[in-house]
């Protein structure tokens, strides 16, 4: 199964579902964000499943605990692959979220992973919010208390992975958004690295929006990340 992750981020639904139509499930997975599902709710994310694909909805949730855990819950409900939530909501919301789904069937409950430090965050803006340290220690700080409290793995960005990987091992799922190919430009992101030396690094799932989705030819974008990932 594909390791990358293609990111919806579409301001008009049949936009979105022309380039849908393209993809193939075992190509890919789907991200559904914010901005689609503020648009056009669970419906939407229902057509992906119904059309086979695995969907990550990616709402960052970060809320007091009883009501982060019913909105990881009502993703349950939803048959999402993964759902995210903020690391940084701290460890009563991370353990409530990672409780409320563990009553469920490991095969009937979606992945759920901790958002660490923003791909778009510089280090000086990582200061400015009160953090303290760099990136890759605020990074390392959030994945540790996502691992202790039970999530399955955390967001991070791609310079990182080699680093999470060490010290907390395989078992803390990796999902890595800031990808950029060669051909593409960096646009918001600032913590980015190539598909392929991502996978290197230890990445598990590649989140890969517009270096694909804005593409004159998104197929021939999709094409050339995994002839790079195989290559
Ligand atoms: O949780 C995410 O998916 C996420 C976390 C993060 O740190 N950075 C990040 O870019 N994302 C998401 O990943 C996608 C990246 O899209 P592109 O920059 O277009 O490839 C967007 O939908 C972001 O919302």
């Amino acid at each position: 199964m594909s390791r990358v992750i293609v990111a919806l981020d579409f301001q008009d639904r049949l936009d979105a579902l022309q380039l849908v139509g393209q993809l193939d499930p075992a190509r890919c997975r789907l991200k559904v964000g914010k901005e689609m599902f503020t648009r056009f709710g669970p419906g939407f994310v229902q057509v992906l499943q119904g059309r086979g694909f695995d969907v990550f909805l990616d709402l960052k949730f970060h809320d007091i605990p009883n009501t982060a855990a019913a909105a990881v819950e009502a993703a349950a409900d939803l048959g999402v692959w993964m759902v995210n939530v903020h690391a940084s909501g701290g460890r009563h919301m991370l353990e409530a979220c990672a409780r409320q789904l563990a009553v469920r069937n490991a095969d009937e409950r979606p992945l759920l992973y901790g958002v660490t430090v923003l791909t778009s965050l510089t280090d000086n803006e990582i200061r400015e919010i009160g953090w303290s340290g760099s990136s890759e220690e605020a990074v390392t700080r959030l994945a540790g208390l996502a691992h202790e409290s039970g999530l399955d793995g955390v967001v991070c960005s791609a310079m990182e992975a080699e680093l999470l990987k060490s010290r907390f091992g395989p078992g803390l799922g990796l999902v890595t958004p800031g990808i950029r190919p060669a051909f593409a430009v960096q646009g918001d992101q600032q913590r980015v690295m190539t598909p392929a030396k991502a996978l290197a690094a230890g990445s598990d799932y590649l989140v890969i929006g517009r270096p694909i989705t804005r593409a004159e030819d998104p197929m021939e974008a999709l094409a050339k990340i995994e002839a790079e990932i195989a290559g």
